[in-house]
Parts: C-alpha cells; sequence; structure tokens
C-alpha cells in the first residue's frame, strides 16, 4: 500500500479494533489521525481502553481488525514495516522498564539497539552512539549520573533515564503509556514539562496515556477521551465541557478545573495523584 498522502500525518489508524482472547473487547473499530509534532493525551478511566490504542500504534498489541498505516512507510503489513516504524517509535513506559543493575548510560544506549544487528549489539557500541547517549542524558539533566547504576536512582530520575533511552532512538514519535502514574505530583510534573518541551524542541509527536484530567488540560495539545472501548471526545483541551467528562467518566461525577486553572495548573489538584479518585470525591 501507498504511504498516506497529507503533509502534516504521521500516522493513521483505519477501522482499528481490538479484541483479546476470551472475546474481551478492548478497541471497538477506530479511524483516527495523528499528526506531526502533536502531543495527544489519552484519558479514560482503567479498563477503557488507552494502553490498548497506544500499544496497538506500533503493533506491541496486534490489531483484530483494520490497519495502522504511517505515513512515511504505508500500512503495517509486513515484518520489514513493523521494525522499520518501530525503529522510529519510541516508547516510554509506566515503570520505564530498565535493566536496573545497568548504569544509566548503559540503558540509554539500549535506545541504539533497534539500529544495529544482534551480533552487533554484542559488543559496545561506536564512541559516536556513546557521545549521542551522552547528549541524551544530558537533555534530562542526568549527564553526572550517566555511571551510576539506575537501582541507585530515584523514580522521577528512573523515568528521566527512560525518556532518555527514547530519545537516543532519535525517533519521529514517542509512545508514553501512564508515564508518570508512579511519581509524585511535583516529579510528575516536572517529567511531563521535559517530555512536553523536548517533543516540542524536536518535532516529536507524543501519544501519552495519563489519568490525571488536570495534566492533560495543561500538557496537550488534543485529548483524546475514551469509554468502553471507543473514542468518545477527540479535541483540543479548551473544547472540553463538563458534558464530555460526564461521558468520559461515564456518570461519576467528573470535576473540570476552573477556565483560568488550564493554563495555570492547579496545586490542590495536583495533589490528587489521579482523576479516578478526583471524581470519587
Ligand atoms: N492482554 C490482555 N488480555 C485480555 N484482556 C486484556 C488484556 N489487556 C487488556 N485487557 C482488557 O482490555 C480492556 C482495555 O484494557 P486497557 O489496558 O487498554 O485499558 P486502559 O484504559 O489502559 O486501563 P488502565 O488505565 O487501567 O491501564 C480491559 O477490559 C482489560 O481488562
Amino acid at each position: 500500500m501507498e504511504p498516506v498522502q497529507s503533509s502534516d500525518l504521521m500516522l493513521r489508524i483505519e477501522k482499528m479494533g481490538v479484541t483479546y482472547p476470551g472475546n474481551v473487547l478492548a478497541l471497538r473499530p477506530t479511524t483516527v489521525d495523528f499528526h506531526k509534532g502533536e502531543y495527544t493525551v489519552l484519558l479514560g478511566l482503567s479498563g477503557a481502553g488507552k494502553s490498548t490504542l497506544l500499544r496497538s500504534l506500533n503493533h506491541l498489541v496486534r490489531p483484530s481488525t483494520g490497519k495502522v498505516i504511517s505515513a512515511e512507510l504505508g500500512a503495517l503489513e509486513t515484518i520489514t514495516t513493523v521494525r522499520r516504524h518501530r525503529c522510529k517509535t519510541a516508547m516510554v513506559f509506566q515503570h520505564h522498564q530498565l535493566i536496573e543493575r545497568h548504569t544509566a548510560l548503559q540503558n540509554v544506549l539500549m535506545g541504539r539497539l533497534a539500529y544495529h544487528s544482534t551480533w552487533r549489539s554484542l559488543f559496545p557500541l561506536p564512541r559516536q552512539e556513546q557521545e549521542l547517549a551522552l547528549h541524551c542524558l544530558d537533555r534530562v539533566g542526568l549527564a553526572e549520573k550517566a555511571l551510576t547504576r539506575v537501582d541507585q536512582l530515584s523514580g522521577g530520575q528512573q523515568q528521566r533515564v527512560g525518556i532518555a533511552r527514547a530519545l537516543a532512538q532519535q525517533p519521529a514519535m514517542i509512545l508514553a503509556d501512564e508515564p508518570v502514574a508512579s511519581l509524585d505530583p511535583a516529579t510528575s510534573e516536572r517529567v511531563l514539562t521535559l517530555l512536553r518541551d523536548i517533543c516540542r524542541e524536536d518535532g516529536i509527536t507524543a501519544i501519552i496515556s495519563l489519568h490525571q484530567l488536570e495534566y492533560a488540560q495543561r500538557f496537550a495539545d488534543r485529548i483524546i477521551g475514551l469509554a468502553n472501548a471507543q473514542i468518545v471526545f477527540d479535541a483540543a483541551p479548551a473544547q472540553l465541557q463538563q458534558c464530555h467528562l460526564d461521558e468520559i467518566y461515564h456518570g461519576a461525577p467528573g470535576v473540570l478545573p476552573e477556565a483560568d486553572e488550564t493554563t495555570n495548573p492547579t496545586p490542590q489538584s495536583a495533589n490528587t495523584p489521579s482523576i479516578k479518585l478526583e471524581i470519587a470525591q
């Protein structure tokens, strides 16, 4: 299939649905476009389908129906296309998935492995690659921790190493699955600010699943709200109204922050670890 023609299109999912074994419907057939440089937050209750949507974008979860189409590569229909797509699509995970007994630098170098053959990765990577990894650590403010074992770093520092590893991959797109779910509010803000600033500077498309409404409103260019395995809201944060929240949180009493709080986040809600708790108030 030919790549999709559109100047700012990064990725399209077309009638893509996911049903897990046991007939668990996780995502109804969905068509949606993601654009270059856009910072999209996926919002929704636990089980709404955020991780499934996110992980299907690089076929970590294989769609049961429909397809993922890269603007550059076309439909992800062959192993080669999926590999090339994954090479340019970095992931940041909730539990960062670092090798804890390795140094920060060694972990960041893992981001380069997609560019090397299996046998080549058995040997130290060239100096040029090590310098790139060090530069990535520097961008997340951790150059001085390069030779520190990851298990000696704080949770926030570990997640910054996870971001540096993603950057070392020189991605066109970053998929982040609840990257701040295990962090305290102040650290969460720092990590999300860092991620947004780097994506803006480098023109990286970011798609991030979050539970915290206030962070979604503060950081996103676009919010996609999911409920019951389908998209129920897809627009800029300023368009998000109480009725949309009611739909995303299906009837739970969602709390929409005051208008000026969207540009100036509220410390009181930042203390709340997730919207799931906030809406239960
Ligand atoms: N590997 C799997 N096998 C079977 N069912 C699964 C699997 N992964 C997820 N599910 C189910 O698919 C649905 C969507 O799950 P998903 O993890 O995408 O939701 P989520 O919105 O990311 O939730 P959370 O915020 O808790 O991570 C849920 O009903 C979940 O139980």
